[in-house]
């Protein structure tokens, strides 16, 4: 690990002194040469202690044309805070003049751990105690048995929420294997839970401890100042709670900017705490539509209570009213490539996202889409049905599949209609297609991906999933 710049500065600074010295007690080699070459002894040492300078107070720069870090930030994330947390760990031991190198999780080859002497992994668990879906087939390729990591230093961050009865399970397995791969912590695994800044703080220091000698300086992206400007009832008299379709506007138009996938997040007030608390929302428009939309259900906890951000956001904040938001990259549903047809298949508020896809999708005149999407009720939950018939009629979506689960009908979820569907679908994959589904992580998610399994089978599947032909944000 590279000594801090203050160590480098008195280094350079004792060498110069050094070289005064030498100046005034004159070595023979120097005084006793003719003038000439006395010149060109002090001119040769002048440079060299100049270089030494040069390549002693920049050790990052040499580091990374070496091609050498000192810190390697590894990460897996399904929604994008763990690839988050990641970045800010990085540009902090940056700032902190340590050499970091950062890479994705199915990157990371145990060969390489000769190249760096400290790796900290920054992980999220997600589904059922799994493995973020980019990590898939690293974690069954390597974590089955042991590999030989003696040497190696390394940290573990393990994103999850207590309220999963596998409370950072994907965490906890790389942290068993580096150990059981002889590797050493550096101290033990921090587990987050729901980005608790309490503990994102420990690992803050724990990292100060472990690589400076000084406060990291973390820079956590700011929110900016947006307006809502206009708000709409989509489904009155659904049986199922009431979405509502926000439109929001930044004060600084550069702020309209982000990917189809991207997310939300939105500094909620508590009235009672007096804190502000953070509200993630799939954004439902991409920035070429001039504004941010979302699409947000009115939530009520069990004992009838209304949901903090919900309420805030669909009952008390007027049109004209201020908001503060930021966007958190979310690579991970980020568009697919142009040439890929694409299925978006979801329920409820997951149109969201779908539709931001959509619209991604249609502003590049690209019309191989086709939509399958679940609700409950025929007459009051046609969400957006106008937007997306006419989407069809002008041929930006070439198939729409709407399900309704409360019309007594024998196709009821989104899940059943794919599989009403097998033929196409097998057709749409073998031509090439991702799947991207967005909405509910109970049901919906695990029952599309069953169907999906019965029409493809499991290892078509596992292929489509690690391969990122197969995508969800889901919750
Ligand atoms: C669909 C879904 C499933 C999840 N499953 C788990 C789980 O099994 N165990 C856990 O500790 N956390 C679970 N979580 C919580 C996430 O790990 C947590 O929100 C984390 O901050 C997400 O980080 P990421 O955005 O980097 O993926 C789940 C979250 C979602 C949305």
């Amino acid at each position: 690990m590279p000594a801090p710049t203050t160590y480098r500065l008195i280094t350079a600074a004792l060498l110069g002194v050094a070289g005064l010295l030498w100046w005034w007690q004159p070595a023979p080699l120097i005084w006793t040469q003719p003038d000439a070459q006395r010149l060109l002894g002090i001119g040769l040492l002048l440079a060299v202690y100049l270089l030494l300078c040069a390549w002693w107070l920049k050790p990052q720069q040499r580091a990374h044309a070496a091609g050498a870090a000192d810190i390697s930030v590894v990460y897996a994330s399904q929604s994008g805070t763990a690839q988050n947390i990641a970045r800010q760990t990085a540009d902090a031991l940056r700032s902190a003049d340590c050499a970091v190198h950062s890479m994705a999780l199915e990157h990371f080859k145990p060969e390489l751990s000769h190249s760096c002497p400290h790796w900290l992994f920054v992980v999220s668990t997600t589904g059922e105690g799994d493995p973020p879906d980019h990590a898939l087939a690293f974690a069954r390729a390597s974590l089955q048995s042991p590999a030989a990591l003696a040497g190696l230093r390394y940290a573990v961050l393990a994103l999850g929420d207590r309220s999963y009865p596998h409370f950072c399970a994907f965490g906890h397995k790389l942290d068993n294997w580096l150990r059981e791969s002889q590797a050493s912590p550096l101290f033990p695994c921090i587990e987050v839970d729901d980005a608790n800044p309490a503990t994102l703080k420990r690992w803050q220091e724990s990292l100060r401890v472990s690589f400076a000698r000084r406060a990291l300086s973390w820079q956590e992206s700011d929110y900016a100042d947006w307006m809502l400007s206009e708000r709409e009832h989509l489904n009155p008299g659904s049986p199922g709670g009431a979405i509502f379709r926000l439109c929001l506007t930044p004060t600084d138009p550069t702020a309209l900017s982000w990917q189809a996938g991207d997310i939300a997040e939105i500094q909620v007030p508590d009235g009672r705490s007096g804190q502000a608390h953070k509200r993630e929302y799939s954004i439902a428009s991409i920035a070429q539509d001039g504004r941010l939309e979302l699409l947000v259900r009115r939530m009520f906890h069990p004992d009838g209570r209304p949901g903090l951000g919900s309420q805030h956001l669909t009952e008390q904040l007027e049109p004209g009213q201020p908001l503060r938001l930021r966007i958190r990259s979310n690579s991970n549903f980020h568009p697919p490539p142009d040439h890929a047809p694409l299925i978006l298949i979801g329920n409820g508020t997951g149109l969201a996202g779908l539709r931001a896809h959509l619209h991604a999708r249609q502003h590049k005149r690209l019309g191989r889409n086709w939509l399958l999407f679940g609700e409950r009720s025929r007459q009051h939950d046609g969400l957006l049905g106008d937007e997306l018939e006419q989407a069809q009629r002008n041929g930006a979506l070439q198939r729409l599949d709407r399900t309704y689960s409360r019309e007594g009908e024998t196709l009821r979820y989104v899940q059943d209609a794919v599989l009403a569907a097998a033929d196409s679908v097998r057709t749409w994959v073998a031509e090439g297609a991702c799947i991207y589904v967005c909405g509910s992580s109970h049901g919906m998610a695990p029952g599309v991906s069953a169907a999906l399994v019965e029409i493809l089978g499991q290892t078509a599947v596992d292929r489509l999933r690690s391969e990122g032909r197969y995508r969800s944000d889901v919750y």
